[in-house]
């Protein structure tokens, strides 16, 4: 299993920053919420904090987890750990994807999502 980790970035608005994954890569042009594999002897917090340094250039605060969803796109299973979280500091740039975008609940459920993600957006839209 790998573990996967993502973030549900909040702004004042209550908006969520949804992620577009480059083309040519694995799930290319799919929405995704923003992190990566965790790495061995890492937490997931951990691994997430660091993900979004590195993918987005900023510094986040985690606020609560979602539901773990478990999901196998044909390469071996990932479980995927959704945390909700804002930005503690930064302003979010594009390192590892073509476009981010800050999203209401409306353009959320616009997006082409990758497969695992539908169940966590399903999740955060219910509350
Ligand atoms: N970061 C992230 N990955 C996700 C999400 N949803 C989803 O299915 N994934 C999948 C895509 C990848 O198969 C895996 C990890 O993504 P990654 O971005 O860290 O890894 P990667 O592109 O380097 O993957 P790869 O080239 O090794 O296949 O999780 C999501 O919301 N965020």
């Amino acid at each position: 299993m790998i573990e996967v980790v993502a973030g549900l970035i909040l702004d004042q608005s209550d908006r969520l920053l949804a992620c577009k994954r480059p083309e040519g890569k694995h799930l290319g042009g799919k929405w995704e919420f923003p992190g990566g594999k965790v790495e061995p002897d890492e937490s997931p917090e951990a691994a997430l904090i660091r993900e979004l340094e590195e993918e987005l250039s900023i510094t986040v605060e985690l606020l609560e987890p979602l539901t773990p969803v478990v999901w196998d796109y044909g390469r071996g299973p990932i479980r995927l750990h959704p945390f909700v979280c804002r930005i503690a500091s930064g302003t979010p740039h594009p390192h590892e994807h073509s476009e981010i975008r800050w999203c209401d609940r409306v353009e959320l459920q616009a997006l082409d999502w990758a497969e695992a993600d539908v169940p966590i957006l399903a999740e955060w839209l219910a509350r």
